[in-house]
Order: structure tokens, then C-alpha cells, then sequence
């Protein structure tokens, strides 16, 4: 890693002094620094080193061309320098693809490399097939509902981008192969989180294939790549995959480098997939994973800044879907970012900011459909001095334990009992407080990102094996609010939110601030939880 952050971070000095003058590139990426997966308080509480502020890159205003008069972005001799993400609301019809193009070619000084995720809802849509199939007879499976709606989505857009007959081809394979997986996921009876991973993975797929065709109709060169054929490697954990960074950063860096005399082109990657290693299998990094795929790529080509167009005009003060007046917020760091999405803030994958951070790659969060509007820019520091509270979020349906031990004070070893009980159970555990002899503790609402909710048999063999150890009870319907702010200025933050509880009649039972540098959890009950981020909202940022 150090070696492969020191070389990229050469390289990359280069190619930005000779074609991206304007993004300024940090001199190293962190030295010696292993880029492993962790949860946000572990993170957290890491991070005591002070490093290097990142130059914040300039604005780069949207000069937009005229639809169908695009121009070639980069010169002759560039290497990518900058990643493009959109997601699935940036790219739901051809219209949309049309505007993307756009927004990609609007920075001719940038060669981009492009990440795309599925087209509108294609992924949900996907899974629902995959669900239907199971209960549908396999000579019918041609007539599921949403089966049809994906070949219709993926066929008009074909047609409406005028792409070459090659690319029409391949749509029409694809869709072929979707097709008989369906078919054999009815006939199996069997719906595996492999064949699940499989399944999804045409949504990206398609969408990539369709753009880089729409971009050389337009006379821009593009090249279509899957991420698992460019090494993208995970583990075989499907539908939440984990990147092996060792072998993905220097297989992307070598598979991205123009050779001498190869002709410059924008690649186009599919975000969220990936290659099992052991399996060889494609594997999926959970959803929203396009945002991680993004990340993984700037830091594997060792860039100053990638950049995710979304449909928002950035991270905000609060989720729009419940603080309609919630407003951008300008710059995070990662450590914010990171707790804002572990939090609750869908605005973000979770593990998105960890390639970014390891090799100090600004993420800028933009909007496809307010081009000019700033964004976000998260790097590694921010100035502090003025903030108070950053942004509030909510993570729903979360379990509470209070767990309180059997022995007397003064025994040692009784945390790590407990936590061995959730190791052992294979949940895992969000927000914690603790005293001497009991623990209280939040769970995540399920127990990956794509699975089911812990269904009551699962919390009740885990309440049994804290039997001899420990007395535990727990309740469900519980929500954590997080204050992601500047927690040098608790005491004045936590007056007001007691003060805004107290007129509100909102009861918290429990509160955690401690590890983290950047976040006080409160524990409300979940049909409060809303009422409760709004009036927060109202309080530190003036209207709800
Ligand atoms: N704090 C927040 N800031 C911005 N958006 C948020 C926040 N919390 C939730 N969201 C939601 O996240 C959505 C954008 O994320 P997502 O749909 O995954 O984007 P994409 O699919 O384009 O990558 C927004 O439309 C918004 O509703
Ligand atoms: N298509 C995948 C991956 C992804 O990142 O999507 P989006 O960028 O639209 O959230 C999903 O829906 O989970």
C-alpha cells in the first residue's frame, strides 16, 4: 500500500502539472497506511494523526455544449484525471443519459473516467424479478411484470440514443441471459445470494454498454468496462462483498494507464460489481456501492478528487424526504461523511470515503440536475472554529439492549463478554454506553444492508446466551438521531437539545457521544424520531 500510494501519488503529480492544473493533487497518499474495513467508531477513533489539509480544488463551472455537439475531453497524451459517478437517478432515461453526456464533456482540461450505475430503479426491479421468479412456472417467466418494464426501459433507450447495431446486440444478449437466469432461478427454486449478485449485476451492465455507445455516436471516444474484468476483487461475502484492496488498486491503476501509443479514451466502469476472489463469482458491494466504486477508482489512479453526481445539491442538513427546507452543506471531512452515512444520511454509501481518505482523494458530491449549484467537498480537514452542528440524521427502526451484569462490581473481563455474545451472533452494534456493571447498546436494523430485519428468534437466542453472564432485555421501535457537529462545543449543543426535547415532550433514553470526535447519538422512540430531527433542524439551522 505505502509503495503503491507513493507511486500513484508520483504519477499522479505529474499528470495533474500537465493537464489539471486546476485540481491540485496532496503530496502523499497516507504512508504505510493498510486500507481495511472498518465501522465508523472504529474509524473514528483512530484517526489522531494530523495530516495534510488538501488544497481544496477549485470550482469547476459547467460550461455545457450543446447536446449533440460534443467535444472529445483531454488532449492526446492525458491519463484519466478525474472520476465521474452518477447514479441510478442520474441516468433513469435516455433524456437523462443525453444530460450526463453533457455534464461529461462539459471540462474539456479533464480526461474523466465515467462510473455508472443502474438506470432509474433497474436494481430494485431486478430483485423483484428475482423474487417473482421463485413464484412463477418457468414457461411464464417471460411475462413478469417487471422483467418487461427492465427490457422496455433498456430497448427505448437504445433506440432514443441511436446507438450502433453492435451495441443493440449486446442489450439484446443481455437481456437474453437475464432472462434464462430467471428462468433457471423458477426451475431451482433457489434464489442464493450469488445468483442474487448475478441478477443485479445486468442493471450496470446494460447501463455502461448503452452510454459508451450513445458517447462514440457522438463521435467521443468511450470504452465500456466491467469493474470485475478490470480487477475489482472482493471477498465471496455476495450481496455485501468487501474490497481486497491489495490486489484491486494496483490491477485498476494498471488496467485505467493509457499504454505509449494506445488512443486516448473515456472509460466507462460499471459501479457496485465486483469479482470474488476464491469464487470468481460477481459480487456486489452492497447497494448504493457505485459511490465506493467511484472512490476505489480516484484512489487507485491516485487522483486529486472524484466527484458524485446525485440529485441533490449535495450532502444537506437533513434528508429532503423529511426536512423539506434542509440546505447543502459546503465542505465535510471524511470522518463526517463517513458517520453522516453509518448514520442514516442514504445520500452516501457507508464504506465510500474509505479509499478516499487512505489516499486523500477529494470527494466532491454534486447535483445532475443543477449542474452550477457547488456541491460538497469532503477531504481530509476542515476549519471547525465557526461550526456547531454540521448536519442531523435519523437510522430508523434500530433495537435497544440494556444489558446489566449478574456478578458484583469490580469484576473484570465483563465487557468482553458481552461483546463476544454479539460476535458470536454475528450482529453487530452501532451505538454504545456503558458503566461498571451494565451496557446499553443500539443494533443495526438488520443485519447486512440488503437483508431482512433481526426477526425476534435471532434476539431471543441472543438474550439466552447472555444467560450466567449477564441480565438482558431489549426493545425494538427505538430510532438514534446524530448530530454530526463539532463536539468541542458539546455542552452548548446538548443544552439546546435538551431544551428543544423538553418543550417538544421527546424522551430520550440514552445518549452516546464519547469515541466519537464528530457525532452525539441520542436514542429517541422511532414514531418521535421525526417530529424530533425537525425541531432539531429548526433549532440549529433556523427552518423546517
Ligand atoms: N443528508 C442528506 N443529504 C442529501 N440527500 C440525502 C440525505 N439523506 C438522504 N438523502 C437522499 O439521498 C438521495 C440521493 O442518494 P441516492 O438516491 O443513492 O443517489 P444516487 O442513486 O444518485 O447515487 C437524495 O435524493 C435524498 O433523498
Ligand atoms: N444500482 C445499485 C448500485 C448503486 O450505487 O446505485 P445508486 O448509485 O443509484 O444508489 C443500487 O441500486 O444499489
Amino acid at each position: 500500500m505505502q509503495a503503491l500510494c507513493s507511486l500513484q501519488a508520483a504519477a499522479a503529480h505529474q499528470v495533474a502539472a500537465r493537464a489539471a492544473p486546476r485540481l491540485q493533487r496532496p503530496e502523499t497518499c497516507r504512508a504505510g497506511a493498510p486500507v481495511v474495513v472498518r465501522r465508523a467508531a472504529t474509524v473514528a477513533s483512530r484517526r489522531h494523526r494530523v495530516c495534510k489539509a488538501v488544497a481544496a480544488p477549485e470550482r469547476v463551472e459547467a460550461t455545457a455544449a450543446a447536446p449533440g455537439k460534443l467535444q472529445q475531453p483531454g488532449k492526446a497524451q492525458d491519463q484519466v484525471t478525474v472520476v465521474y459517478k452518477f447514479g441510478g437517478s442520474s441516468v433513469a432515461s435516455a433524456e437523462r443519459m443525453m444530460e450526463v453526456a453533457d455534464i461529461v464533456c462539459s471540462f474539456p482540461e479533464h480526461l474523466p473516467c465515467v462510473v455508472l450505475s443502474a438506470m432509474g430503479k433497474t436494481t430494485n426491479l431486478l430483485l423483484q424479478c428475482g423474487e417473482e421468479a421463485l413464484r412463477t412456472d418457468a414457461s411464464n417467466i417471460r411475462s413478469l411484470a417487471p422483467l418487461k418494464a427492465i427490457q422496455d426501459l433498456h430497448r427505448e433507450t437504445a433506440q432514443k440514443l441511436r446507438v450502433d447495431h453492435a451495441c443493440i446486440e449486446e442489450v439484446e444478449a443481455l437481456l437474453k441471459q437475464l432472462e434464462q437466469l430467471l428462468v433457471g432461478i423458477s426451475i431451482m427454486q433457489d434464489l442464493t445470494p450469488r445468483a442474487k449478485d448475478s441478477l443485479v449485476s445486468f442493471g450496470e451492465r446494460l447501463s455502461t454498454r448503452l452510454f459508451a455507445a450513445f458517447l462514440n455516436a457522438q463521435g467521443i471516444k468511450a470504452k465500456q468496462y466491467d469493474a470485475y474484468a478490470i480487477g475489482v476483487t472482493t471477498n465471496d461475502n455476495f450481496v455485501n462483498a468487501e474490497v481486497n484492496y491489495q490486489l484491486t488498486l494496483p490491477a485498476v491503476k494498471e488496467a485505467l494507464t493509457f499504454k505509449p501509443g494506445q488512443e486516448r479514451h473515456l472509460p466507462i466502469v460499471t459501479g457496485f460489481l465486483g469479482r470474488g476472489l476464491q469464487t470468481g463469482a460477481i459480487t456486489t458491494l452492497g447497494r448504493g456501492g457505485s459511490d465506493l466504486t467511484c472512490t476505489l477508482l480516484g484512489a487507485s489512479l491516485g487522483l486529486p478528487e472524484v466527484q458524485v453526481w446525485k440529485d441533490v445539491d449535495g450532502v444537506l442538513t437533513a434528508d429532503p424526504r423529511v426536512v423539506s427546507t434542509a440546505t447543502p452543506v459546503a465542505r465535510l471531512t471524511f470522518e463526517e461523511a463517513t458517520e453522516l452515512a453509518v448514520f442514516g444520511a442514504t445520500v452516501l454509501h457507508p464504506l465510500a470515503m474509505q479509499p478516499a481518505h487512505e489516499c486523500n482523494v477529494g470527494v466532491r458530491v454534486k447535483n445532475s440536475y443543477n449542474r452550477t449549484a457547488p456541491g460538497t467537498l469532503i477531504t481530509e480537514e476542515r476549519a471547525m472554529e465557526d461550526v456547531l452542528v454540521t448536519s442531523v440524521v435519523i437510522k430508523s427502526n434500530v433495537t435497544l439492549v440494556d444489558i446489566t451484569s449478574t456478578r458484583m462490581m469490580g469484576q473484570y473481563g465483563f465487557l468482553a463478554k458481552v461483546f463476544d455474545v454479539f460476535a458470536r451472533n454475528k450482529i453487530s452494534v452501532d451505538v454504545v454506553a456503558t458503566s461498571e456493571v451494565s451496557v446499553s447498546l443500539t443494533l443495526d436494523p438488520a443485519k447486512t444492508m440488503w437483508e431482512r430485519d433481526l426477526i425476534t428468534d435471532e434476539l431471543e437466542h441472543l438474550m439466552h446466551d447472555f444467560e450466567g453472564i449477564a441480565e438482558a432485555h431489549y426493545r425494538r421501535g427505538m430510532a438514534i438521531i446524530s448530530l454530526i457537529c463539532n463536539v468541542q462545543r458539546t455542552s452548548e449543543i446538548l443544552e439546546r437539545v435538551f431544551r428543544v426535547f423538553g418543550r417538544e415532550k421527546i424522551n430520550v433514553q440514552m445518549l452516546s457521544q464519547g469515541a466519537s470526535k464528530t457525532n452525539i447519538a441520542l436514542i429517541v422512540n422511532d414514531e418521535e424520531a421525526k417530529a424530533a430531527l425537525r425541531a432539531l433542524h429548526q433549532e440549529f439551522f433556523g427552518s423546517c
